[in-house]
């Protein structure tokens, strides 16, 4: 029935106070606004429609993808959009786009690597879209090793300019995302080579397509790489291959805020540290992880509301099935997922202050906080972009066949997710890079520096190796000093017990290669301590609406309860807690999950998404599911005849046969 909504009891469930929730998902009262008025604005417009995208063929989804990208600046500009504004439009336009690398890296990479004057003659260009840029880094032998990219850079003294070459096949720019057919420029990153002697890696403003005809300029040989994972999905996206031969570009073209390359030909470092031609990396992956709330908020929103929807067994006396919410495994699978949408939202929020401190910082010539930064970044990235791409497919089961479907909008959101787990640094790399700063913390802790931020409770490593919890029954696990005291207790001994290992071999790195799946998950339970610390920072401040941080506080029980229990064997293992104790964290856990239950669609709709965002017919916000879906069936192309083409060519003759051979 159309205009019914068929959750209005589930909503007259709830016991805490919606809107003030949306207002503390969406950051502040300003933000929720302006979300608000930005997704309405897309939702409403005609233009931004995308529930055909799985039907359509690459070159027809990629124009359109143009259409809409081109549409939504001319929309900026006529609205006179605030850069706020225009990035949330962007972003419930809700489509991978050449844009995304444009603002998303391109731009963030000539902020942060150029000079004053290199910002003053590029920045406009781009800010207006003069210009449209990508990030090329990856090549098709090397991604994760950057110092091993081939790619290179050489100073030409007499003409003042560098020559890029692609020296080998493997050399091959391979990925960048808007190389393949769109960006008129590349932030290129290779190998600086002066006077004959390798600088390592650099980064340099190169033009690839004419700004007259969009060919590729001299000694350029571009294209897209091919078809990826899903219809639809991320091959919206013309992610491309680059090689140069032997291209020239004016010696101001190398990004000099780390360091320059004079009129001479002299190589000359600033006081920045080198790995801030990384930086780009750093804020890529601070973004991401406020994107993985994003993302795995929009499938548990999908998975939560058809739960209430959706009934089977248990009718009696007449009365309907049941709501499968009402299972209490639906609600073990579901609830732990809501919970660290939750989570990533403010671990996110936490990040960005951490990555905006650095930044200033940086300005004043302090560094000192750019390896915590770096170790945050590739922890969180790793952490919260595994489980949510676990955490879509887990909503797409919980919808049982129909999550199956298009148009539930869960195949779509995965194959578009999923490639974060690799992309912007394979997640085990990034674990491994968390592994090194927690090593190096240990052997640090000996010379009487303290640590600080993250690894700050490693300065009480003597007390954590002996504490053990103090749980005796099973509220007690809902005081935060006992979740903290068992997460802290649990990283420390499995990063000690790495670091003690470590120290048999004589050899570090090949100590640490043999060490590398142990210190891969010291990294994770370091990282996890840090999602749950930082949820429980958050419960520390004012937050007002009715009931809204007691279900926070529940919110971040489950997140915690949830990953011990999973985790057990670690946390026994470690000594850090009895059987007892892991035993009365799950009924803990029980207890937890009854007290969302009634208010499980009002924290999904405290996300406020428009059903133009989340796209699935399963997550409606009026919960008219099924003549939804019975009409989108119709709607499919296969549909449009009775009989379909190739039936006739091949079928029929094929049925003839067989009833012919049956009668002989
Ligand atoms: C709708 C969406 C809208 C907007 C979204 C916005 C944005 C974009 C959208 C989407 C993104 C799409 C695509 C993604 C694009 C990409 O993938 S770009 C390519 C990304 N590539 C990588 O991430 C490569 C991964 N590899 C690395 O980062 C490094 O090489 C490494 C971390 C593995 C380091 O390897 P090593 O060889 O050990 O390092 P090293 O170079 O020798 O340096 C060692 C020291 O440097 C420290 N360090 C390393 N990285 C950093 C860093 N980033 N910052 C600060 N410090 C760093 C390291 O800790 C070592 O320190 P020591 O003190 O121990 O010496
Ligand atoms: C959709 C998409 C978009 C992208 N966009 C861009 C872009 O815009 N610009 C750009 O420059 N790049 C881009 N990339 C490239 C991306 O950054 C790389 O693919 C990524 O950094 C991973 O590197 P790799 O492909 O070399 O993986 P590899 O390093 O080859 O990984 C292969 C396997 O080896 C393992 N492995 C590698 N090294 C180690 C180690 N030291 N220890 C243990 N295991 C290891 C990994 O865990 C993984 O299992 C994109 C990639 C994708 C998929």
């Amino acid at each position: 029935m159309e205009g019914v909504d068929h959750l209005a009891f589930e909503r007259n469930k709830a016991q805490f106070d919606v809107d003030a929730m949306k207002i503390v998902w969406a950051g502040s009262s300003h933000a929720l606004e302006v979300s608000d008025r930005m997704s309405r604005l897309v939702a409403s417009d005609p233009a931004f429609r995308k529930d055909n995208r799985a039907m359509l063929g690459r070159k027809e989804l990629f124009k359109n993808t143009l259409r809409k990208a081109a549409y939504a600046l001319k929309r900026i500009i006529e609205l006179r959009l605030s850069e706020e504004e225009a990035s949330m439009l962007r972003s419930f336009v809700d489509e991978p786009a050449f844009t995304d690398l444009h603002w998303g890296m391109f731009v963030p990479a000539i902020k942060g690597q150029g000079t004053e004057e290199q910002l003053k003659k590029w920045l406009p260009l781009a800010q207006k879209m003069q210009i449209i840029g990508c990030y090329a880094q990856t090549e098709l032998g090397h991604g994760s090793n950057v110092q091993g990219l081939e790619t290179t850079v050489t100073f030409d003294p007499k003409t003042d300019e560098f020559v890029i070459h692609s020296p080998t096949l493997t050399s091959s720019k391979w990925w960048p995302g808007g190389l393949g057919k769109i960006s008129t420029h590349a932030v290129v990153y290779g190998r600086l080579i002066t006077d004959g002697q390798d600088h390592g890696v650099h980064g340099f403003i190169v033009q690839l397509r004419s700004l007259d005809d969009h060919l590729p300029l001299p000694g350029i040989t571009v294209g897209d790489i091919g078809m990826k994972f899903g219809n639809g999905a991320y091959n919206t996206m013309d992610n491309g291959v680059l090689r140069f031969d032997h291209v020239r570009i004016p010696r101001d073209q190398m990004l000099m805020r780390v360091s320059r390359v004079t009129r001479e030909g002299k190589y000359v470092q600033s006081n920045v540290p080198r790995q801030l031609v990384y930086g780009t990396m750093v804020y890529v992956r601070q973004t991401i992880v406020s994107d993985a709330s994003t993302a795995l908020s929009r499938a548990v929103c999908i998975a939560t509301r058809y739960s209430a929807v959706r009934r089977q067994f248990g009718a009696t006396g007449g009365n309907p099935e049941s709501q499968v919410i009402d299972y209490k495994t639906q609600q073990a699978r579901l609830f732990p997922l809501l919970a660290s949408a939750y989570a990533f939202r403010f671990v996110g929020e936490w990040l960005k202050w951490l990555y905006t401190d650095v930044m200033t910082r940086l300005q004043a010539n302090d560094f000192s906080t750019l390896p915590e930064a770096h170790a945050c970044t590739a922890g969180l990235k790793s952490l919260t972009t595994s489980a949510t791409s676990d955490g879509i497919e887990e909503c797409r089961k919980l919808c049982g066949g129909h999550g199956y479907l298009c148009s539930s909008g869960l195949p779509e959101l995965f194959a578009v997710y999923v490639p974060t787990c690799t992309y912007e640094g394979d997640n085990i790399v990034l674990l491994l890079q968390v592994a090194r700063h927690l090593m190096k913390t240990i052997s640090q802790l000996g010379s009487g520096k303290k640590p600080v931020g993250t690894v700050a409770y490693m300065g009480r490593v003597e007390q954590l190796m002996e504490s053990r919890s103090d749980v005796q029954k099973a509220e007690d696990w809902l005081n935060p000093s006992a979740v903290l005291g068992a997460f802290e207790a649990r990283a420390a001994r499995k990063s000690v017990a790495c670091a003690k290992n470590l120290s048999k071999f004589s050899n570090p790195e090949e100590g640490f290669l043999e060490l590398s799946n142990d210190l891969v998950e010291a990294a994770r339970a370091h990282c996890q301590l840090i999602v749950v610390s930082k949820f429980i920072d958050k419960l520390q401040q004012d937050i007002p609406g009715k009931g809204v941080k007691q279900l926070l506080e529940v919110l971040c029980s489950i997140y915690a309860l949830f990953h011990l229990h999973k985790h057990l064997g670690d946390f026994l293992s470690t000594g850090c807690i009895t059987s007892k104790q892991g035993s009365l964290a799950n009924d803990q856990l029980r207890s937890l999950y009854s007290q969302v239950r009634p208010n499980a669609i009002g924290l999904v709709d405290a996300f406020n998404y428009t059903d133009h965002y989340l796209s699935s017919i399963l997550g409606r916000y009026d919960g008219n599911v099924y003549p939804k879906l019975y009409e989108e069936a119709w709607k499919d192309p296969l549909n449009d005849s009775v009989i379909p083409d190739g039936f006739q060519e091949y079928i029929r003759p094929m049925l003839k046969q067989q009833l012919r051979n049956a009668r002989l």
